[in-house]
């Protein structure tokens, strides 16, 4: 994470640091997207745009005022925020219904090699389901990022046999990122390689803790550049964590938006102890 969160460039604009567009949040999951919304903001995106359900958007503009929103109902204005976007994030509340799938199918259909596509929750779950969908995001910069149930989904691997060797065959087969989250999460990557979090505990099994990461990634894809993205995506795991377990040194219960709300100083105090040291 060290060599990741790095001191911004004086000639520099929000434009470099990211355009990421948050899609999901139906009429009874708002609070998901509103969080990877508000955690991606927090953690440094450039621009942030969410397209959700109409019925968010008093509370979007309300708690995250930051960010822009787009009607997910509405086709036009989808396909151009998707065509706008360098970062999408699906599935946080995204829910798993009829208008869920179309949503979902036509925004992958609309992604470009260019774009990172961090794909979690209901979006999992769905697209387990579509051949199609998993073939176009094996093409893509595609990063999932399931709990173990949705991993159950989209791998056909059993919980309780869920192991490194049979979880990495699978993210093989998907060609993608897979960040399998748990206590101590780990991630697998494109070329084979794995990476253990040692940091992290049950003080954040909170619901919204797994939306918060998908706004923390998208943020930190958005505006750090590095030839190899995915240790950019180990850096933002880490930094979710490791923010985690230093709250927890005074908090029973370590909530989504605390890491929300904690972000700017935890990344501000990695730069400035890197530059010291
Ligand atoms: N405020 C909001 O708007 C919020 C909205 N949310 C949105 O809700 C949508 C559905 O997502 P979801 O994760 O809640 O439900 P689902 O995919 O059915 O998984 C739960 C099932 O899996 C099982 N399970 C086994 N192992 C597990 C593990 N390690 N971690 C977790 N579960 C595990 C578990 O077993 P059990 O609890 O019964 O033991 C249960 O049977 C999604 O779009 C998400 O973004 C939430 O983020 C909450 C805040
Ligand atoms: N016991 C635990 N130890 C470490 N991390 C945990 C624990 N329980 C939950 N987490 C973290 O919280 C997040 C939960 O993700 P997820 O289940 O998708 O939440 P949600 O969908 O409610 O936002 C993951 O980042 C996970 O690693
Ligand atoms: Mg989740």
């Amino acid at each position: 994470m060290k060599q990741v969160i790095l001191p911004r460039p004086f000639k520099s604009h929000k434009g470099n640091f990211g355009r990421v567009l948050t899609i999901g949040g139906n009429e009874n999951y708002g609070g998901a997207i509103l969080m990877s919304s508000s955690a991606a903001v927090h953690a440094g995106a450039g621009l942030v745009s969410c397209a959700t359900d109409t019925k968010n958007l008093t509370a979007l503009h309300s708690i995250v005022p930051e960010a822009m929103f787009i009607n997910y109902q509405n086709d036009v204005e989808l396909v151009n925020a998707v065509d706008a976007a360098n970062v999408l994030v699906i599935g946080p509340g995204l829910g798993t219904d009829a208008t869920a799938l179309k949503i979902l199918q036509k925004v992958i259909s609309n992604t470009n090699t260019k774009q990172f596509i961090i794909v979690d929750g209901s979006a999992i779950t769905l697209a387990a389901q579509e051949p199609a969908l998993l073939e176009i995001l094996a093409t893509r910069k595609t990063i999932y990022t399931p709990h173990q149930m949705e991993w159950q989904r989209l791998s056909g691997i059993e919980i309780s046999k869920q192991n490194n060797i049979k979880n990495a065959l699978k993210q093989q087969e998907l060609e993608a990122t897979v960040v399998l989250k748990k206590y101590h999460t780990t991630i697998y990557h494109t070329d084979g390689s794995a990476s253990q979090l040692e940091v992290g505990g049950p003080y954040m099994s909170t619901g919204g803790m797994g939306d918060t990461l998908t706004g923390i990634i998208a943020a930190f894809l958005g505006q750090f550049h590095f030839k190899n993205y995915e240790h950019v995506v180990d850096a933002a795991v880490y930094a979710h964590s490791a923010l985690g377990q230093e709250l927890a040194a005074s908090k029973y219960v370590v909530l989504p938006t605390d890491i929300i709300n904690h972000l700017q100083h935890f990344m501000s105090n990695y730069v400035q102890s890197t530059i010291q040291k």
